[in-house]
C-alpha cells in the first residue's frame, strides 16, 4: 500500500512542486491549506497572503492539476494564541520576535502533524528548503542545509524534535529554487511564476507597529530615549517601534548618528548610544533545542547566526543555567532579545535557542 503524506499547501510554487515530487515518488498525497488568519483582518482577501482566498484558490487549482485530494482546515484559534499573541506580547516586552519560528514549532510541526496523523498519514511534508536525513551511526534524524544556499531555511527549523523529523518530508532540500521554478513551468503549474512571499503572513503591508497598535492600543505608551548614563534625550513613540541596532526613524537630532542599544520595558525607556555599543561577543539563550544529540554536555565549537539574514560566525557554545552561553570569536552587531540564535556544525544544524 502507498504511504500517505499530507502536504502543507500555501498556494506558492514551492509547496506545489513539493506535492508534485512526492506524487512522482509514489506517495499517496493529500494537500491541506491551514487557514490561520482571523477573518476580521482586512487584508485577508488580498493577493499573496499565505492563507488568503487567493492562496486557497491557487492551491485548489494546483491540487486539481496534480489530481490529489485537497482540503482547507481551520487553525485560526491556535495560530492566534501561539503565534499572533506571542508576537504582540514579545514586542510589548521590548523584544523582537520571529513569528515563523513560533509557527513552525507550534503550528506546522505540532498541530498540523497531529491532524495529519488523525487523517491516517505517515508523514507531513512542506516546501521548506532543508534536508532531513537519518544518521545510521547514531540512529538520530539530522537537519541539514539545503542545496540552494540562498534559499536555505534551516534557521527557522532548529526547534524540530526527533519525532517531528522522523515524520516530515522536505522534498525540495536537494533542489535549487531555479530548478523548482523550471519544474513548475515544465509540468504547467498555474503558480509557476508567482513571486516569493517575503513578509510576515499575518501583518498587512509588513507594518507590524500598526498591526500591534490596532490590536492593543492601550498598551503602547510614549516614553523617553536616554543615553547610557540615563540622561533623557527626547521622546519615543512606544517601545514596540524599536529594535536593537536601529538608527533610522528615531527622530533624534544629536549632531551624530545614534543607535538603539537597549530597551528597558519596565521603565519604558529606549537607550541609545554609539555604533560601537551594539557590538557584543557573548549572549545567553534559553528554550534551546538540539538535534544531533539530546543535551549539550560540554563546550562545542560551532558557527552561529543571530538572525535569519545574519552571517554565520565562529563561536563556542556551552551549557549555562537553563540554556546555553554563546561566546563569539569576534563581536557581533546588534544581538537582539527575542530573536533566535542557531548553531551549525558544517552543514548540520546543531540546534538553537531564543536570545535572552
Ligand atoms: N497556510 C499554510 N497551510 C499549509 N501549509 C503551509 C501554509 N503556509 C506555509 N505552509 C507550508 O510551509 C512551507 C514553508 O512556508 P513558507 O511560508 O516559509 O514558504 P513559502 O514561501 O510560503 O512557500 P510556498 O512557495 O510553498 O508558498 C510551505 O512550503 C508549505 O509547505
Amino acid at each position: 500500500m502507498k504511504e500517505k503524506v499530507v502536504i502543507g499547501m500555501s498556494g506558492g510554487v514551492d509547496s506545489s512542486v513539493a506535492a508534485y515530487l512526492l506524487k512522482e515518488q509514489g506517495y499517496d498525497v493529500v494537500g491541506i491549506t491551514m487557514e490561520v488568519i482571523p477573518r476580521n483582518l482586512e487584508f485577508e482577501e488580498r493577493e499573496g497572503g499565505c492563507c488568503s482566498l487567493s492562496a486557497v484558490n491557487d492551491a485548489t487549482r494546483v491540487a486539481a492539476k496534480l489530481d490529489i485530494p485537497y482540503y482547507v482546515l481551520n487553525f485560526k484559534d491556535v495560530f492566534e494564541s501561539k503565534v499572533i499573541n506571542y508576537f504582540i506580547d514579545e514586542y510589548l516586552a521590548g523584544k523582537t520576535p520571529n513569528p515563523c519560528i513560533a509557527c513552525n514549532k507550534y503550528i506546522k510541526f505540532d498541530e498540523f502533524l497531529k491532524r495529519a496523523k488523525v487523517l491516517g498519514a505517515k508523514y507531513i511534508a512542506t516546501g521548506h528548503y532543508a534536508i532531513i536525513e537519518k544518521d545510521n551511526k547514531t540512529g538520530r534524524y539530522l537537519l541539514k542545509r539545503s542545496k540552494d544556499e540562498k534559499k536555505d531555511q534551516t534557521y527557522v527549523l532548529y526547534n524540530m524534535t526527533q519525532y517531528q523529523l522522523a515524520h516530515t518530508l522536505m522534498p525540495l532540500g536537494g533542489y535549487t529554487k531555479d530548478k523548482v521554478r523550471e519544474i513548475a513551468r515544465e509540468i504547467g503549474l498555474p503558480v509557476a511564476n508567482k513571486k516569493d512571499s517575503e513578509e510576515i503572513c499575518f501583518v498587512p503591508d509588513n507594518d507590524y507597529a500598526r498591526f500591534i497598535k490596532e490590536r492593543r492600543p492601550e498598551e503602547i505608551k510614549p516614553g523617553y530615549f536616554v543615553d547610557v548614563n540615563g540622561n533623557k534625550l527626547g521622546k519615543h513613540k512606544g517601545i514596540i517601534h524599536y529594535t536593537i541596532g536601529q538608527r533610522k526613524g528615531l527622530g533624534l537630532s544629536l549632531g551624530k548618528p545614534v543607535y538603539v542599544i537597549d530597551i528597558i520595558p519596565e521603565k519604558n525607556l529606549v537607550v541609545v548610544g554609539d555604533e560601537k555599543d551594539i557590538f557584543k561577543d557573548t549572549l545567553y539563550a534559553e528554550d534551546v533545542n538540539f538535534i544531533p544529540f539530546e543535551k549539550l554536555e560540554g563546550e562545542m565549537k560551532v558557527t552561529a547566526k543571530i538572525r535569519y539574514s545574519a552571517k554565520e560566525a565562529d563561536a563556542t557554545i556551552m551549557p549555562y543555567k537553563n540554556g546555553v552561553l554563546v561566546k563569539f570569536e569576534t563581536p557581533q552587531r546588534a544581538i537582539t532579545k527575542g530573536q533566535s540564535v542557531v548553531f551549525y556544525d558544517g552543514d548540520i544544524v546543531v540546534g538553537g535557542g531564543i536570545i535572552k
